[in-house]
């Protein structure tokens, strides 16, 4: 995930390649409730991981749940079989309208027949999240619901006991939000024991497909919901929630819309095969790949898993009423940019009561990268954008994971610009790890993809303002000097001698160039392997220093570990660091920083990391080592240490590191052609 205050995608040429997705946060949510309810143990496997179900796990284990997390994405939940082991909690859901609504439901009816006291709260977003109509029904049904703040909308407090009237059918707007139905839905099996309990839906009802979704989830459960039409849902008597044991949790739909878009953009070679959600999926937004076919991709698809290529090129204006896929619509948006005419959707007016005004957001951004855009109450009208109207624009997100979702796809501009998307982690919400899922399935040139540069002599600081560097802007690192300690460890491994006297040797060369070639280098999560060996510590000590600064003056050592240092240019970015990252390795860095510091500074630097480690050397000693270092990295024929005639100076003698880093940030930032 990436934590950082924004995030910028090179522009992506190719899509390509197989995703995973996380599991459906709908269905995740629903079967969480529902588990919850039932008796008995239910282990969900596939769960989704994400801020939207936690906020639901922490709120049933709140409840009284047994929550027992086999792995990752496998919950066993141990259910409260109907009753209520804890009668007054204070629940905390986030944004997720998944758990406001129905346990709002769940809750008042348990406290009306057992006796208890609940508040339900969430983000300052959710309490501008209408409820008020499901308010409305539990109260018609007896049972006590308050609003705690605006009328109408959380936070709320729910109250017992209460005597309910089941007998008359509860009425309930479907226009809204389909979400108050389901949470009705998903919470009156608890209190349809004497006698079968309707529910009336007035108003055209919206996003038919969640309900639908929600009537499957509790036939699974055990409840079959009589359904006539799309108006009247009657639980019957006797109604009980039953366990299925063990319940797989899709794939998000909604999540396949990026990747179908994907690949309806640039899957020209092979196509993104999208894996965990296919043409058995009970989620709505699957109809997404329909919607994505009228815009002309070439979508195939299996039970479990879609295939998807571009086809018709550019795609193909679209006018669709969407109400049916509300949250997968959000895509076409984007991709109506691609379109060879304006394209509508319409039925969209739930959107401006989402994680932020969907419609509004949307236009704003798209007009941001450059787009003409016209917005209605409940529609949005997107024309293309000409391959020279496209621009370098930071997208603002809303805290809403579709925006930035969204955002994305815009990387595939032809114009080629970067898009830089504000606040990334809000991803978090449904899929946090959906810009790195992107990357396995994208490409952009390597010449798009941005590379900063630290020179300098040892001890300046280069790979502490690297890793910070890497870290604020979500880059990858490349710690060249790493690589060749490796090299001087792998040789002492191998027995071949890298004393200045063997360095003569033609054979010594040809086989230290070798080892380079063929280095068995891996770094993870902080630590650094050659082959199967933890070689983390031995790496850092000052005689693996000594060897690397030998060895890297062999032309062979240099020439071998070229490939090895490229292939580190990955998405989104990469910060090297080294002595020749910005005159040989990456000529065409974006930004190339020569980082110096006077020798006496550097030496106490080293001796504080030495002193920090247990180990002891004078500073003298220590300063005598790196001027010889320096001299030697000087004066070596092949690509000695030295500023590249573009590198910016920076001197960090009297700078704390947090300056160093800001400075360099200050530069990058300038050269970035983003209008924020
Ligand atoms: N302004 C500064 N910028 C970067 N590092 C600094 C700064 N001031 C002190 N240091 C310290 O200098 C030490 C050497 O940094 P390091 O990144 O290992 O250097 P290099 O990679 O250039 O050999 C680190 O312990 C770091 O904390
Ligand atoms: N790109 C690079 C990086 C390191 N090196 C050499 O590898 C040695 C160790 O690099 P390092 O960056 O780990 O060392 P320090 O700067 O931390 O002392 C340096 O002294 C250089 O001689 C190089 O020649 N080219």
């Amino acid at each position: 995930m990436y934590d950082i205050p924004f995030l910028d995608l090179p522009p992506l040429r190719r899509a390509g390649g197989t995703v995973r997705l996380p599991g459906s946060k709908s269905i995740s949510n629903r079967v969480l409730l529902l588990a919850a309810l039932s008796a008995g143990r239910t282990v969900v496997r596939d769960l989704l991981d994400s801020d939207d179900t936690r906020v639901m796990l922490e709120a049933l284990q709140t409840l009284g749940c047994g929550l027992e997390r086999l792995d990752a994405t496998t919950v066993a939940v141990t259910g409260l079989a109907g009753r209520l082991p804890v009668r007054q909690a204070a629940l905390f859901l986030g944004n997720a309208g998944t758990a406001m609504r129905p346990l709002t439901a769940a809750l008042a009816l348990l406290a009306a027949r057992e006796g208890g006291h609940f508040e339900l709260r969430g983000v300052p977003r959710m309490h501008e999240r209408p409820i008020g109509d499901l308010v409305q029904a539990l109260r018609q049904l007896g049972a006590g619901v308050d609003h705690l703040g605006q009328e109408g909308y959380p936070p709320l407090r729910v109250r017992g006991p209460a005597a309910l009237h089941l007998e008359a059918p509860i009425r309930v707007r479907g226009d809204v939000s389909s979400q108050f139905l389901t949470a009705l839905l998903l919470a009156l099996p608890l209190v349809a024991q004497a006698q079968p309990v309707t529910v009336e839906v007035a108003g055209e009802l919206i996003s038919k497909p969640y309900v639908e979704m929600t009537l499957k989830l509790l036939a699974r459960f055990g409840v079959a919901v009589q359904r006539d039409g799309w108006r009247r849902f009657t639980i019957p008597a006797g109604a009980r929630y039953v366990t299925p044991g063990e319940v797989h949790v899709e794939g998000d739909a909604s999540a396949a819309s990026y990747f179908i878009a994907a690949g309806a953009l640039a899957a020209t070679a092979q196509p993104v095969t999208i894996e965990g959600v296919g043409l058995a999926s009970i989620q709505g937004d699957v109809a997404f790949a329909d919607a994505a076919r009228a815009m002309g991709a070439v979508v195939e698809g299996e039970a479990n898993r879609l295939h998807v290529h571009r086809g018709a090129w550019p795609l193909r204006a679209l006018d669709l009423d969407c109400n049916a896929i509300p949250d997968a619509a959000m895509t076409l948006a984007v991709l109506a940019l691609y379109a060879d005419g304006p394209s509508t959707l319409r039925g969209i007016g739930s959107w401006r009561v989402k994680e932020t005004d969907r419609i509004a957001a949307m236009a704003a951004e798209l007009r941001r990268l450059g787009a003409t855009v016209e917005e209605g109450p409940d529609w949005l009208r997107v024309h293309p954008l000409p391959a020279n109207g496209w621009r370098a624009a930071a997208l603002h997100t809303y805290d809403d994971h579709r925006m930035a979702m969204c955002g994305s796809l815009a990387a595939f501009n032809p114009a080629r610009q970067p898009v830089r998307i504000l606040d990334p982690r809000c991803v978090a919400k449904t899929f946090p790890d959906y810009f790195e899922t992107l990357w396995q399935v994208v490409e952009a040139d390597p010449t798009d993809i941005p590379v900063i540069c630290i020179d300098g002599p040892s001890a300046s600081g280069k790979g502490t303002l690297a890793a910070a560097l890497a870290r604020r802007l979500g880059y990858h690192v490349l710690d060249s000097g790493a690589l060749y300690r490796l090299v001087g460890l792998a040789a002492a491994r191998a027995g071949v001698p890298t004393d200045a006297a063997a360095l003569q040797d033609e054979a010594v060369q040809a086989r230290l160039g070798e080892l380079a070639r063929t280095l068995p280098a891996r770094f993870d999560g902080g630590r650094v392997w050659l082959g199967q060996e933890d070689v983390t510590t031995e790496l850092r000590s000052e005689e693996a220093g000594a060897a690397a600064s030998r060895v890297s003056a062999v032309p062979a050592v240099r020439a071998g570990l070229l490939a090895l240092q490229r292939a580190f240019r990955r998405l989104p970015g990469l910060v090297a660091d080294g002595r020749d990252m910005g005159t040989v390795i990456f000529p065409d860095a974006a930004l190339k920083v020569f980082l110096t510091a006077s020798a006496r500074a550097r030496a106490e630097r080293r001796h504080e990391q030495l002193r920090a480690r247990n180990e002891h050397a004078s500073i003298e000693s220590l300063l005598a080592e790196l001027e010889a270092r320096d001299a030697r990295d000087r004066a070596r024929s092949v690509a000695p240490l030295a500023a590249a005639e573009d590198a910016l100076l920076l001197d960090n003698t009297h700078q704390t590191i947090e300056e160093s880093v800001e400075a360099v940030l200050g530069w990058w930032a300038q050269r970035r052609p983003f209008e924020v």
